[in-house]
C-alpha cells in the first residue's frame, strides 16, 4: 500500500516582497512500512517537504495523498483528526513536541488519548533512554532528552506514518544509535512508515532509502547501497557534488546516447 504519494508537488512560501520557491516539482512513492531519510544541503526544501506530509502546510501545486487521502479535498478539520489520529511528528525544535510542565510519562499518556493502539509507557521511555527521567517534567530535562521524548511521544500511538525532523542533531552517538533503532523498530514491528529528515549519514545507512534534496526536488536516491541518479520532469539530472568538479556549473557538455544511458562529456576545447 502506498501510504505516501507525491506528484510533481510545488510548495511557495508566499511573502510581500518575495516570492520562495522552496519545492520545484517532487515525485515521491513510499510504501507502507518503508524507512526513508530526506538528506540534502540547509535550504534544499527538506522541512518544507516534511511539513506538507504532515498536512501542516498544503501544497501551492501538484497532487499529495497521505494515508490514501487527498490532502487538496481535506477540510482542515479532517486534516487535523488525520494527523493526530495516525501520524506521528517530531518537529526540529525538541521544546515544541514536548508539554514543558507535564512529566515525560504524563507527555507520552497524553499523545496516546487520540489514536489506534497504545504502546506500554513504561517501555516505550526505557527504549528512548528516559527510564530514570519519567517523573521529570518535561521542561527539566536536557534538550537531547527532550528530543528523545519527542520521539517516543511521536510513536505512542503507533501511527500509521511517522514524520521526525532532525530527531538526532542534539544527541551524543549512543543516543543517537538508540533513536534510529527505535525509528527503524517502528517500522519493522508496527509497519509504520517512517520518514526522517537528516544531516546524519547514519540515518540514511540505517534506513530503506535515503533520498537527497537538492533546489526543491529529489536529485537523487540510495537504496539497498547503490546511489541512483533521479531524472526529473524536465529532463534534468543533478549532478553529485564529486561529479560536479568534473563538470562544474555552466559546463558546456556533449550528450551522447548509449545503449543502456547517456554518456556526458564536457565540450572539446
Ligand atoms: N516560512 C518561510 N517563509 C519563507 N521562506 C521559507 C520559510 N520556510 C523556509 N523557507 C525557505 O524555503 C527554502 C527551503 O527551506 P527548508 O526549511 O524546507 O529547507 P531545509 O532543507 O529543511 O533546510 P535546513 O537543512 O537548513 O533545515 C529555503 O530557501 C528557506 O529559506
Amino acid at each position: 500500500m502506498t501510504v505516501v504519494r507525491c506528484d510533481n508537488v510545488v510548495h511557495i512560501y508566499r511573502a510581500e516582497d518575495d516570492d520562495v520557491v522552496a519545492l520545484r516539482g517532487v515525485d515521491l512513492e513510499v510504501g507502507q512500512g518503508e524507512s526513508v531519510a530526506l538528506l540534502g544541503p540547509s535550504g534544499a526544501g527538506k522541512t518544507t517537504l516534511l511539513w506538507l506530509l504532515a498536512g501542516l502546510l498544503r501544497p501551492s501545486a501538484g497532487g499529495l495523498h497521505v494515508l490514501g487521502r487527498d490532502v487538496e479535498k481535506l477540510s482542515p478539520g479532517a486534516l487535523s483528526r488525520l494527523r493526530a489520529r495516525e501520524i506521528g511528528v517530531v518537529l526540529q525544535n525538541p521544546a515544541r513536541n514536548v508539554l514543558a510542565y507535564a512529566t515525560a510519562a504524563q507527555n507520552v499518556a497524553q499523545a496516546q488519548r487520540i489514536g489506534r493502539t497504545r504502546r506500554p509507557i513504561g517501555e516505550l521511555l526505557e527504549r528512548a533512554g528516559l527510564g530514570h527521567v519519567a517523573r521529570r517534567p518535561a521542561g527539566r530535562l536536557s534538550g537531547g532528552e527532550q528530543q528523545r521524548l519527542a520521539v517516543a511521544i511521536a510513536m505512542a500511538h503507533r501511527p500509521r506514518l511517522l514524520l521526525a525532523d532532525e530527531p538526532t542533531s542534539q544527541l551524543d552517538r549512543a543516543s543517537a544509535t538508540a533513536v534510529i533503532e527505535l525509528l527503524r523498530d517502528a517500522a519493522s514491528e508496527s509497519g509504520t512508515t517512517v520518514v526522517v529528515v537528516t544531516h546524519d549519514p547514519a540515518v540514511g545507512t540505517a534506513f530503506d532509502r535515503s533520498l537527497t534534496i537538492r533546489d526543491g526536488r529529489v536529485g537523487s536516491e540510495g537504496k539497498d547501497g547503490t546511489e541512483y541518479l533521479v531524472v526529473g520532469r524536465d529532463g534534468s539530472v543533478q549532478l553529485p557534488p564529486a561529479l560536479q568538479e568534473i563538470l562544474p556549473p555552466g559546463t558546456r557538455a556533449v550528450a551522447r546516447a548509449l545503449p543502456d544511458g547517456v554518456e556526458l562529456r564536457r565540450e572539446a576545447e
